[in-house]
């Protein structure tokens, strides 16, 4: 199998009066076809590691190979194309356009690309047929629930076909219902169309679709639990790690089976 994300000896600082050490000799690899969440208590390093892989940020010391290539030494207009190509992002706050239909929506990276019409028209109508999304098409965003936006931004996301799917707290602005239905649907992607996804999040719900959940502390690696055929069982296995971790009590109070 190819590596898709291979971090090697990744660490970050950042300068200031007060040095912050946020991450320390990180080592991960995600495989073509996995589903890789990230966990651990709050300001342990989640998203400065996020920001390293979607290049927002540049590491300290240590490497991020993205399909094989090195990211952080490409030039300003390289690094946006190479973005475009490689990576799709999705955020908590979905990022959509509200003044633009949903399909107008999804189609945006294609028209950067100046794809055609018709490539647009049949990549639009199979993907929104995978998302459960066609029905509200040529609705505004203002007009549709979370979870629909939540739906309508991963296939936006994924409309270009990138290598790896980088997801932010997807499940963070929405209600239990809505989560499910979301997370669902990342599992069917990954399942059936093999896309490669790195998940971010405090949810133990979300992080319970996962194949295998890697948890930061401080800043270090510090363990990692595999999902076995029950989701279930891997939902009480991470909710036990991240007491064991420790953290915050409110982080662990949106725990919902
Ligand atoms: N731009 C920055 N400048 C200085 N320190 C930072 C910066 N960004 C993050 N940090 C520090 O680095 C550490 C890791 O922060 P990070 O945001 O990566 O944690 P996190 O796990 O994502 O937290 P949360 O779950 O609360 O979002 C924290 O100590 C934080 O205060």
């Amino acid at each position: 199998m190819s590596d898709i994300l291979k971090v090697t000896g990744l660490s970050k600082v950042y300068p200031g009066k007060v040095i912050t050490r946020a991450l320390t000799d990180i080592e991960l690899t995600i495989q073509k076809g996995e589903f890789v969440g990230v966990m651990g208590p709050s300001g342990s390093g989640k998203t400065t590691l996020l920001n390293m892989v979607s290049t927002i940020d540049t590491p300290s010391s240590g490497t991020v190979l993205i399909n094989g290539s090195n990211p952080h030494v490409l030039k300003k207009k390289e690094l946006s194309l190479f973005r475009r190509r490689e990576l799709g992002f999705v955020f908590q706050d979905f990022n959509l356009l509200d003044t633009l239909t949903v399909a107008e929506n999804i189609v945006l990276p294609l028209t950067l690309d100046k794809a055609d019409l018709q490539t647009m028209e049949a990549k639009l109508e199979q993907i929104a047929t995978r998302l459960g999304i066609q029905e509200i098409l040529n609705k505004r965003v203002y007009e549709i629930s979370g979870g629909q936006r939540q739906r309508a931004a991963i296939a936006r996301a994924i409309i270009p076909e990138p290598s790896l799917l980088l997801a932010d707290e997807p499940t963070g602005a929405l209600d239990s219902a809505s989560s499910k239905t979301v997370m669902e649907t990342m599992e069917k992607l990954n399942a059936d169309d093999g896309v490669t996804m790195m998940l971010v999040t405090h949810d133990p719900l979300a992080a319970s679709y996962c194949h295998r959940v890697v948890f930061i502390k401080d800043g270090k690696l510090s363990g990692e639990i595999r999902r076995g055929d029950s989701r279930q069982t891997f939902f009480q296995k991470i909710i036990d790690m991240l007491s064991y971790l420790g953290g915050n009590a409110h982080e662990l109070s949106s725990v919902r089976v």
